[in-house]
């Protein structure tokens, strides 16, 4: 038989002895590939064939002798010399020949130095697997090829067997706590030892605190995924393959080996022909996607039979795997991983020019190949660069605003992916995955941390539901007091500013061992970003308090989002359940907010308390633009010496803050005449006196006793609540708890009315008219009711 006329595909697919090849394997076409499996012996050189003819019955891997080739390792090229002179014409072949003479060849240490060549054939009536995660096609494709998916599980049993077993003996005996961390490592070995897809899986798990405990995360995120490269020749073709013609073409040049292999590719560096600009090259790993369908199969299965006991395995392994797999298939695809990296580098451009993302060439990108501009640098985590800190600064404030705002989180926020450019800037890689949250989730979070100032564990446990940690209609009653008691144990020693997210995260996931509580896969990636960071600079600052960075950018999500639902978090900050006016509150968030546009400075903050010039020379010196903050002298009323929190006020944005202030200070001057009326009446000496109040005698008989309005507790709150603001605008007095008991009000409210024109000229006859009507009111109350 004339196989060579045959021959249309081929790949080659590593072997373990000499069983036969999986018949599921054989259907990629165009593709080649040469992979190793640390115990191989040999591997088997497949090359598919054309269709058999209708009437010989399904596809088998054919045995015949006349289908084989043996090839010497230590005669290979003699040995392809031959075979390619047998089938010149084939481009596949020609394709599979540079694959077996990449370095590849010389790493397969066979030890009985043989390599088998054989010829398969293809199955055309198969389905092709799906882009897009879609388990039911999946199951559909691995259906129809048993014996693969069989090979697979004999092989993941053979690795794994002894692992579940220990796993098994550790429930069976209620250990599994205990060695919890020994059987993490073992799994971090087994795991590397199964390739790609598993070392995806358990980076994946590594950051579940609600799967697993914080020592057994702590192993699985050292998963190595410096995985073994793969041959050039093979990266070289699949560039051709995709991008249509020729790598020349498109590059001048090109490293001749990856500059870094990680889980599902390898990068090379190159220089673009067309602009001659650097680029980095990404090109995925041959058959990924072929590979980790048939796990997918094989553990979604495993996760439908353990849903048959509840009781015993608590974890939904097909929710997992479903979760993962979604995520993983978008992961392959480049064009999409250059995508997300364009819009992030958008979102970031305007407002925070300090981080960087490299450009997307999309004309040179393709599913399996991306190729973005290279950018220079040291890993943040290794930089000894005195701005470190700095940058870690710039990476929350990053990460928050991806949270809180643009709702666009880069979802794999590992050391390796945080770059300290030689220029001083945060550039950020690998978008390959991209979490989009959902205004729902941004605006839960805020409304959290505003019931969290004010310990409102009621609303929280309700935000907790909105926010998926809680499904609806679960009992909230038990798992109150179990939050009230983690929230409390956070906010000792501070209060909500100075909590530890880190032991807030640990604590959150160590409920879901006992409640019906979860942690979304969201927030998961969140506590995970926020790990990295605070672990980086942790390194140069022992002291570093990670949410000393995020309230300050809270607070400015606070005071500048116009949306009803921030405006409400807003007003609920500020006034609580009691819709009390709290001006401790009021002030926390301005010196936060003042805080937050200091550290938003590239250089020092010296000039804060300058004029407004200076203010606007600020505003062009930061790394992060105040979207609507004066920007310019000339758009504040006039040249005054302030601070930011004043000029915050000021601006158009803080139109909706400064009513609070007007509300108070109304109240104020409201409870300062009454207060300087009862100082004037006593130094006259007019107390119970009727002519102070002639003009109201024709009401009636007089109650002179009652004729005085009060000064009540409650005016005095108002003073000193108005009397500290004040302090802190126009001071910027720190030690607010001690209010300046020498100042007379009024004259503070003078001082203050003039810096304030918006409000002088709005809040003045308001004043006086609530003022009037108040006394007045009072006064026919108190005299003659
Ligand atoms: N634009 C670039 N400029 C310079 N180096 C780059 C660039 N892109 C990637 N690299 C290098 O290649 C490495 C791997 O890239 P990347 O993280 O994108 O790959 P990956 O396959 O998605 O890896 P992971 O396993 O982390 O998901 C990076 O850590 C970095 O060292």
């Amino acid at each position: 038989m004339d196989t060579t006329s045959q021959l249309t595909y081929c790949r080659i697919e590593p072997f373990r002895g000499t069983r036969s090849f999986p018949t599921g394997l054989r259907h990629y076409k165009k593709k080649t590939q040469l992979r190793r499996f640390p115990s191989n012996r040999s591997v088997v050189v497949a090359v598919a064939t054309e269709p058999k003819p209708a009437d010989t019955g399904p596809s088998r891997t054919s045995n015949k002798p006349s289908n084989r080739v043996s090839l010497k390792v230590g005669n290979v090229s003699q040995e392809i010399k031959r075979v390619r002179a047998q089938m010149e014409e084939n481009e596949d072949l020609a394709i599979l020949m540079r694959g077996l003479r990449g370095s590849n060849l010389s790493d397969v240490q066979f030890a009985d130095n043989s390599i088998r060549l054989r010829l398969v054939e293809v199955d055309e009536s198969s389905e092709t697997l799906p882009v897009v995660y879609d388990p039911a096609v999946i199951a559909a494709y691995w259906g129809k090829r048993p014996r693969a998916v069989a090979t697979r599980v004999i092989q993941l049993m053979s690795v794994a067997g002894g692992f579940l077993s220990r796993i098994a003996s550790d429930v069976i005996s209620k250990k599994v706590k205990e060695n919890e961390v020994a059987r993490a490592i073992e799994l971090r070995d087994i795991v590397t030892s199964l390739g790609p897809a598993y070392i995806k899986l358990g980076q994946a798990l590594s950051i579940r605190p609600d799967i697993l405990s914080p020592a057994a995360m702590n192993e699985l995120q050292k998963l190595c995924d410096k995985v073994p490269s793969f041959p050039d020749d093979v990266a070289m073709s699949l560039i051709e393959e995709e991008l249509g013609q020729p790598w020349q073409n498109i590059y001048s040049e090109l490293t001749s080996s990856p500059i870094a292999a990680a889980s599902l590719g390898q990068v090379y560096k190159g220089r673009l022909k067309e602009t001659g600009e650097l680029v980095a090259v990404k090109v995925q790993r041959p058959y990924v996607l072929e590979t980790v369908t048939v796990d997918l199969f094989i553990i979604r299965n495993l996760g439908l039979l353990l849903r048959k006991f509840p009781q015993q395995v608590s974890i939904d392994v097909v929710g997992l795997v479903d979760e993962w797999a979604a995520r993983f298939f978008e992961e392959l695809d480049y064009i999409n991983e250059g995508e997300n990296g364009a819009i992030f580098a958008e979102m970031m451009r305007k407002d925070l020019p300090q981080v960087v993302v490299p450009k997307t060439f999309r004309k040179y990108t393709s599913r399996k190949v991306l190729t973005t501009g290279w950018l220079d640098g040291e890993k943040l985590s290794q930089s000894t660069e005195s701005d470190v800190g700095e940058l870690v600064s710039v990476g929350v404030i990053c990460y928050l605003k991806q949270l809180l705002d643009t709702g666009f989180f880069h979802a794999d926020p590992h050391p390796g992916n945080l770059i300290r450019t030689p220029d001083g800037k945060l550039a950020i890689l690998d978008f390959g995955l991209v979490t989009k949250l959902t205004d729902d989730q941004k605006y839960g979070m805020i409304e959290a941390i505003s019931h969290l100032i004010h310990r409102d564990y009621g609303a929280i446990v309700k935000d907790f539901v909105k926010l998926g940690f809680i499904d609806e209609g679960v009992n909230l009653e038990p798992i109150l007091p179990v939050l009230a008691k983690v929230f409390d144990q956070a906010l000792e020693g501070g209060g909500a500013k100075n909590f530890n997210f880190q032991e807030l995260a640990a604590d959150l996931a160590q409920i879901t061992f006992d409640y019906p509580f979860k942690i979304p896969p969201y927030f998961a990636l969140i506590i995970r970003a926020i790990g990295v960071l605070e672990g980086i600079a942790l390194v140069g600052d022992p002291d570093f308090a990670l949410v000393d960075e995020a309230y300050p950018y809270i607070a400015q999500r606070l005071l500048t989002d116009e949306s009803p639902r921030l405006r409400n978090a807003l007003r609920y900050t500020i006034y609580g359940k009691s819709g009390v006016f709290d001006a401790e509150r009021f002030i926390d968030v301005m010196q936060a907010f003042e805080n937050f546009i200091t550290a938003a400075k590239s250089g020092g903050g010296e000039d804060m308390n300058g004029n407004m010039a200076g203010l606007g020379a600020i505003q062009n010196q930061t790394h992060y633009v105040l979207p609507g903050f004066p920007s310019t002298a000339s758009q504040i009323d006039q040249p005054i010496k302030t601070r930011a929190a004043l000029a915050f006020l000021l601006s158009d944005k803080g139109d909706f803050f400064r009513e609070f202030l007007l509300d108070e200070i109304v109240k104020g001057i409201d409870a300062v005449s009454r207060e300087q009326m009862v100082q004037i009446m006593a130094a006259l000496g007019i107390r119970n006196s009727v002519p102070v109040f002639s003009m109201v005698t024709s009401f009636g008989p007089l109650k002179p006793a009652a004729l005085l309005p009060t000064v009540t507790e409650e005016d005095r709150i108002i003073l000193n609540n108005v009397q500290r603001v004040v302090e802190f605008l126009t001071t910027g007095t720190s030690n607010l708890r001690t209010p300046t008991q020498d100042r007379n009000i009024a004259q503070i409210i003078q001082e203050l009315l003039p810096l304030l024109p918006g409000i002088s000229v709005r809040v003045l006859p308001e004043v006086l008219g609530r003022l009037s009507s108040r006394v007045a009111a009072r006064l026919i109350r108190d005299t003659f009711l």
